[in-house]
């Protein structure tokens, strides 16, 4: 058992006044952390059967890729508008402090494949929503959204309460 919250610092106003930041750096510079969260990521999907694991860039690629590796599925990689040299689908969205868009590639993922989507946090979930868009778009039946950190007062689960939501850790 690790205490991975002493290991994820708040940074006030960052990147915009009023925003407390979640700063995972210090869990990434942390070997055995790294781990233990991978180890714990892949027990909140309950070790079921899963062929994609998909990660939101860029955050969300550190744990996504482990997790993969840690299921035995692919990883398949959403990315902000620009970055896949491929066909995309792509979907605007709202997040705490902005607005992007993400794109996936269209033959990422087949009709029917069980999908876990991982970021490292769900805030207002105007990310993981538009994720979820483009993951049903292409046929995935998402099995778990699974996340490092939910900032539960900003009720982004309400964005994608269709689907089984769950976090290593709550604020
Ligand atoms: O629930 P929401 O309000 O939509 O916010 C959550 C998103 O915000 C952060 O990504 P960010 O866009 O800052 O990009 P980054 O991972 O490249 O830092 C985080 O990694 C999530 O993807
Ligand atoms: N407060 C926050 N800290 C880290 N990442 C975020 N993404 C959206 N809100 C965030």
């Amino acid at each position: 058992m690790i205490d991975i919250e002493s290991l994820i610092r708040d940074i006030p106003d960052f990147p915009k006044p009023g925003v407390v930041f979640k700063d995972i750096t210090p869990l990434l510079m942390d070997a055995k952390a790294i781990a233990y969260c991978t180890e714990e990521l892949a027990n909140l999907t309950e070790r079921q059967h899963v062929d994609k694991v998909v990660g939101i860039e860029s955050r969300g690629f550190f744990f996504a890729t482990l997790l993969a590796k840690e299921l035995n599925a692919g990883f398949v990689p959403l990315r902000k508008a620009g970055k896949l040299p491929y066909h995309t689908l792509k979907e605007p969205y709202l997040l705490e402090y902005g607005m992007d868009s993400l794109e996936i590639h269209e033959d990422a993922i087949s009709k029917g494949d069980k999908v876990v989507l991982h970021d490292d946090v769900l805030a207002t979930g105007g990310t993981a929503q538009a994720a979820c868009k483009l993951i049903e778009k292409l046929g995935g039946e998402i099995v778990q959204c699974n996340f490092l950190i939910e900032l539960s007062f900003l009720r982004g689960s309400d964005k994608i309460r269709r689907h089984d939501i769950r976090s290593l850790l709550t604020y």
